[in-house]
């Protein structure tokens, strides 16, 4: 029998690039709300307690109320893109790749938690080399980050795409954040297993989708011995057997004189590199992917396909 999936806020950035994924599978039947009803609690409530897995691609505190509107009815399951769960204990986080143990933890929970776009590049940067012992405990940890402007939702798309906006953006790049209180430093903290939290400094440019995250790092500072090569090795060793996150080889960074935040947009994998020259005091660990798909969309079907495999 057809899968049943509820997509809630299907009409919102993330949820209109779900329902694109999966408009031609037929293992699955789609639930749906008219556009003009998004909001109609009545028939969320319904549709929420009919689904076998229902993806929430809402604000955080109607996710969390789509959250109380289920919690009594164990046959469905909720897949959360917001940013409500992303810490909380009885919810799996939903970056398969970022241990081992954790496809097996998405395939059987009930609630999954899909990760934020920053956070999937940092996090996928730094657990690996926390959990190598690479990266000692106390290191300042910077992110630096720039993202296409749909990771901004609905309103940050108009505010770039029109001019009679009454907030209207007419930067082609700036920093936001400035209080460094952003709301993807909790889980960047707690899933890059990072004893002090990061800093974190993010950017938006006028591109649509596509991102860049930097964790730049000193090699004195880090374990003894530390060196470009060990740190690529770790990467390489942490995502072997997976084909969603690649560690691009340190001969082909090389000789990279650039790299362009547009690579993989539409795809919904993330690529890795290690920068930084033999010898030198310095590396720069940059991950790249679609804010939209390895960082929302495309990770919400991969966690779906996981709930749905176990
Ligand atoms: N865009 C991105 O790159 C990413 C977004 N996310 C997260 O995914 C979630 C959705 O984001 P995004 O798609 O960008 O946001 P959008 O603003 O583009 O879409 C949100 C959708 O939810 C609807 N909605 C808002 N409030 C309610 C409510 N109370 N009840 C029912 N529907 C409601 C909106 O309707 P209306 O038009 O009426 O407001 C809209 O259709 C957010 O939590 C966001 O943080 C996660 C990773 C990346
Ligand atoms: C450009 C932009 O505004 N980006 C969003 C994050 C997008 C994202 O990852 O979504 P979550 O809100 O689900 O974490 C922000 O900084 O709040």
């Amino acid at each position: 029998m057809a899968a049943k999936i509820f997509i809630d806020g299907e009409h919102g950035t993330t949820g209109l690039q779900i329902r694109t994924r999966l408009a031609d599978r037929r293992d699955l039947e789609l639930l749906s709300i008219p556009e003009a009803e998004r909001r109609n609690e009545k028939m969320r409530e319904d549709m929420l307690n009919s689904a076998d897995i229902a993806i929430l691609c809402l604000p955080d505190d109607a996710s969390k109320q789509a959250y109380e509107m289920t919690a009594a009815n164990n046959n469905v399951r909720l897949l959360d893109a917001s940013t409500a769960f992303r810490v909380h204990p009885d919810w799996a986080y939903g970056f398969a790749e970022m241990d081992k143990a954790q496809k097996a933890k998405i395939q059987s929970a009930r609630y999954v938690s899909n990760p934020g776009c920053y956070p999937t590049g940092a996090i996928g940067l730094i657990r690996p080399l926390r959990a190598a012992g690479i990266l000692p405990d106390g290191y300042p940890v910077s992110v630096n980050a720039v993202s296409g402007y749909t990771g901004g939702g609905k309103q940050m798309i108009a505010q770039m795409e029109d001019v009679n906006h009454p907030e209207h953006l007419a930067a082609n790049n700036f920093l936001y954040g400035l209080t460094l209180k952003h709301k993807h430093v909790p889980e960047m903290q707690t899933h890059g297993l990072l004893d002090r939290a990061p800093l974190f400094a993010p950017s938006v440019g006028r591109f649509a989708q596509g991102m860049i995250v930097q964790v730049p790092l000193f090699l004195d500072d880090l374990a003894t011995g530390t060196t470009v090569d060990s740190i690529h090795a770790a990467l390489v060793a942490h995502y072997a057997g997976q084909d969603i996150v690649s560690v691009v080889p340190l001969a082909d960074s090389a000789k990279l004189p650039r790299v362009d935040a547009e690579e993989l947009v539409g795809q919904d994998t993330m690529k890795l590199f290690v920068f930084g020259t033999p010898g030198g005091a310095h590396v720069n660990l940059v991950a790249l992917l679609d804010n939209l798909g390895k960082g929302a969309s495309g990770a919400a079907v991969q966690n779906m396909d996981l709930m749905l495999s176990a």
